[in-house]
């Protein structure tokens, strides 16, 4: 910010020598230049005592009228379009040529003056500069018997111009119409009509003389070109062209003319008394409110506004007294400062897209370069959630590919470690995405664990999803396993020894021929059940291989993980239900906990997501209500004020007068204000009131579903309807207030069929039924050859369904057998197994190399019982 004094030009009119003298302040404000405006006798007619002597700063030049028109315009506009607030303002008496000098004489072109040549200069600047978009609009305001008058429309009712005041003292006037121009023409078209709207009276020194000020103000706004982003600057200039000042007993107005020129004297002396006032740094009050004029200047005359005055004299001896006056308000003028800045303004939105476009071009030149040097498939925009379901099955893939399973798939031994194809990294954020996907797989793969499981384990994984089930002195946790089960567990079963084992046991038994009679082994845990990829000793593997007779243990890793996109298996589900055969049913609120963390953890999310925007919805819902009662209160209050103030106001100014205060104004402008926030917020509460409503619909209804599913599956798995526990129905924050909780018949058991649930709960399966029907879960011994059926026999020429009901009443499944892409079949469950994860994988990824040992699809999934669905192979 810096200060800038007022200049001052001082024009006579040509008449009387035809001089214009310029003063124009020396920047370094050195040397003062004393220059005779009036001195001795220039007409002769004037005695010598009358002389007078002016002193003015820094007298630069003397110049035509035109250079200085063309030197105050082009001066003007050039801060303009930096952003500096200007103001060009003719002082002087009536007929000393305000009018000519601001619009100009009528003869020529030659004649125009400060504001067309403005405009000419505005337009011409902004031609010049193509980096910048301009915006340039005007406004013309006359000020006529203190009132305020559009003189662009004509139709604008004085009552509808105010002038506003904010709290930093910017002065505006609202309701001027603002023209937008976008050519020179345009704008000077708009100019003349002004001046013909402008209301003008004759007098004796003036024919034509202007009986109101005028204020035409060009507003700029410059932006850089397109979306480069930038510094926005926006200003305005005035050009003032004030009513002469006049002596009736010269002027010989009377009526009308003599009125106006009441009002035209009172307001100029306001405008002195304000110049006096900003000149004297002692005055603590500044009378801008005094006068229309004066408060619409306020900038102008002080504020941010780099102000010229041009005060005309009329040299005439006949007229010395009033250029003598003239010439004392000049000088009065120039002890003015003002503090100026440009009004630059940040335009985030343009810098926005600027780096967009900027992050954009970097990515295609990183492309670029990964082209050249044969880096294919790297990612540098946020995988969306089709590329991470991708990025997990390889990643999956790449887990499953393990080297013992490998080499006991193919009967050959442990296959080398780094035969196996190793994940590439292509990236920062692929190897991000790869860490993600990893905990993701880790995560589901604890969800999905089915509860009771004892001595559970994830190979090479100690987090909490292994710890949660171990005691604290490291013993396995089988409080939830059922002691009929978990006594089939290995003698002394520690978790490294039941992993051990467990690791050497395929866990392809679950492909769809599993469910009944869970023929556990010493030492069976959760390895199995969580794709029997586990690193076992080779030793161990035998024993583990022959461990199961009918498949009926839990699903593989990744038929859990598949199941859970979307792409699961009735047997996974089923290998579910088989692993909790025989189970003691939990108590139904941890049934009800692990069911949303696993088979129903969609349906719980989504219950979950809609409590969390019922709440959001409710909270706005609850702030729009106290802003609206607030906002009505405040106008209640403001509004009863405002009546008193108008009272008082009428009591001591007059019926009609329109001279607000500036509590009154304010007040004014605040419940204008408020009036607009009070319609938003309520139109917003009215949109918001029917979310909640919808939402809570919604979060109703995903609960009743959620518990519905829930106990169907408990049914399936148990055997047996939950019991009603008294517990909430709604476990995880309680029931929607004001809605009752949903009654105990809502859980009786329904089939999939007659709720329409998406994800079909798990059947009960036959073996489990018929293993109970037994009195115990089968705990057949381990035999390392009793799995090999012959695919003929096992399908028993009808197609196994994935139903997974037992084929013979003995509550043994017979095991599908493969073939091997040589024809071989594949007696190995361990063999079954891997091709169960493998044939899953293919289906997902492409470009899965076949290693040694490796089984290949070699036919299709309908062959295997005419499910085409990934994974549901017999
Ligand atoms: N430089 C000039 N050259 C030629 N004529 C001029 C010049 N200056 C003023 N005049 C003429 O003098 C007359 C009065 O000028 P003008 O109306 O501009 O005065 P004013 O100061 O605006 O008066 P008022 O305050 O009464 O409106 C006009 O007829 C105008 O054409």
């Amino acid at each position: 910010m810096t200060t800038s004094a007022v200049r001052v030009v001082l024009r006579a009119r040509p008449s009387d020598g035809g001089t214009c003298i310029a003063f124009l302040p020396d920047k370094k404000g050195i040397s003062i230049v004393q220059q005779k405006i009036i001195e001795g006798r220039p007409g002769g007619s004037q005695p010598a005592s009358q002389s007078y002597q002016f002193k003015f700063d820094n007298v630069l030049a003397s110049a035509s009228q035109e250079e200085v028109y063309e030197a105050a315009a082009s001066e003007v506009v050039r801060g303009a379009l930096e952003g500096f607030n200007g103001t060009i303002m003719c002082y002087g008496q009536t007929g000393a040529g305000k009018t000519f000098t601001m619009s100009g004489g009528k003869q020529s072109y030659k004649q125009r003056g400060i504001i067309p040549r403005a405009l000419g200069h505005v337009f011409a600047e902004v031609k010049a500069m193509p980096d910048r978009e301009a915006k340039i609009s005007i406004q013309y305001l006359e000020i006529y018997n203190e009132s305020l008058y559009d003189l662009l429309d004509i139709t604008t009712q004085p009552h509808e111009i105010s002038i506003y005041e904010n709290s930093r003292g910017v002065v505006t006037v609202s309701g001027l119409r603002t023209a937008v121009v976008t050519s020179e023409a345009e704008a000077l078209a708009l100019l003349f009509e002004g001046e013909t709207n402008r209301v003008i009276g004759e007098h004796q020194l003036n024919r034509e003389s202007s009986r109101s000020h005028s204020i035409f103000t060009i507003m700029v706004e410059l932006r850089p070109v397109g979306e480069a982003g930038g510094d926005v600057l926006m200003s305005r200039v005035a050009l003032v062209d004030l009513a002469g000042s006049e002596r009736v007993s010269k002027t010989k107005s009377e009526g009308l003319v003599l009125r106006e020129a009441g009002h035209i004297n009172k307001s100029l002396s306001i405008l002195e008394q304000v110049i006096l006032g900003l000149g004297d740094k002692n005055r603590d009050h500044v009378p801008f409110r005094s006068s229309k004029l004066t408060h619409v200047l306020k900038n102008s005359l002080g504020g941010n506004c780099r102000t010229v005055l041009v005060a005309n004299v009329w040299s005439d001896m006949a007229q010395t007294d009033e250029t003598v006056s003239t010439c004392r308000f000049a000088q009065r003028m120039m002890r003015v400062t003002c503090e100026v800045s440009a009004n630059v303004m940040q335009d985030n939105s343009a810098r926005a897209r600027q780096l967009e476009r900027q992050v954009a071009d970097l990515q295609q030149e990183l492309a670029m370069h990964d082209a050249m040097v044969m880096r294919s498939g790297v990612q540098y925009t946020p995988y969306n959630e089709a590329q991470r379901t991708e990025l997990r099955s390889r990643v999956l893939d790449f887990l499953m590919a393990d080297p013992a399973v490998l080499g006991g798939a193919s009967g050959g031994g442990a296959v080398a470690a780094d035969s196996i194809e190793p994940l590439e990294l292509h990236s920062l954020r692929h190897m991000k995405e790869i860490l993600l996907a990893c905990k993701h797989l880790y995560r589901e793969a604890v969800r999905s664990a089915p509860p009771g499981m004892p001595g559970t384990v994830v190979p090479g994984l100690r987090g909490p999803g292994a710890a949660c089930r171990e005691s604290a002195t490291g013993e396995p946790l089988q409080a939830r396993r059922p002691s009929s089960a978990g006594s089939s567990a290995a003698p002394g079963g520690t978790l490294s020894a039941s992993a051990t084992a467990a690791g050497r046991r395929p866990s392809g038994v679950s492909n769809g021929v599993g469910g009944h009679g869970i023929t556990e082994g010493p030492g069976v845990g959760r390895m199995e059940r969580l794709g029997g990829a586990g690193v076992a000793p080779d030793d161990a593997r035998p024993s583990s291989m022959g461990g199961i007779e009918d498949g009926g243990g839990g699903s593989s890793l990744a038929e859990r993980l598949l199941s859970q996109q979307g792409t699961g298996t009735s047997a996974a589900a089923a290998g579910m239900a088989a692993a909790s055969a025989g189970v003691v049913a939990p108590d139904r609120l941890t049934a009800l906990e692990d069911y949303k963390a696993g088979p129903g953890a969609l349906k719980a999310r989504l219950l979950a997501e809609n409590r969390t925007k019922l709440k959001t919805s409710r909270t706005r819902a609850k702030e729009l209500g106290l802003a609206v009662n607030a906002t009505k209160r405040e106008l209640d209050s403001l509004k009863a004020r405002e009546e008193e103030l108008k009272r008082q106001r009428v009591q001591q100014q007059g019926e009609g007068s329109q001279v607000l205060d500036a509590e009154e104004f304010d007040i004014l402008m605040r419940i204008k204000e408020l009036k607009v926030s009070y319609k938003e917020n309520y139109n917003e509460l009215q949109v918001v009131k029917s979310e909640v409503d919808y939402t809570q619909g919604l979060v109703d209804q995903c609960n009743k579903e959620l518990l519905l599913e829930f106990t169907e599956w408990y049914e399936a798995t148990y055997g047996q309807p939950p019991a009603d526990d008294g517990g909430d129905d709604d476990t995880s924050t309680g029931p929607p207030r004001g809605r009752s909780p949903l009654p105990a018949a809502a859980l009786a058991p329904r089939t999939a069929a007659s709720t329409g649930m998406r994800h079909p709960a798990p059947q009960p399966l036959a073996a489990t039924a018929g293993a109970v029907a037994g009195g115990r879960v089968g705990l057949t011994p381990p035999s390392p050859s009793g799995s090999s059926v012959s695919a003929a026999s096992s399908h028993g020429g009808g197609a196994p369904s994935a139903g997974l009901k037992p084929r013979s009443g003995n509550g043994k499944v017979p095991l599908s057998s493969l073939v091997a892409p040589s024809g071989e079949e594949l007696s190995s469950p361990q063999a079954m197994a891997y091709y169960n994860a493998q044939q899953m994988l293919l289906q997902k990824t492409t470009g899965v190399a076949h290693r040694p040992g490796s089984v290949k699809k070699t036919r299709p999934a309908a062959a295997f019982g005419g499910s085409t669905r990934p994974g549901v192979a017999g």
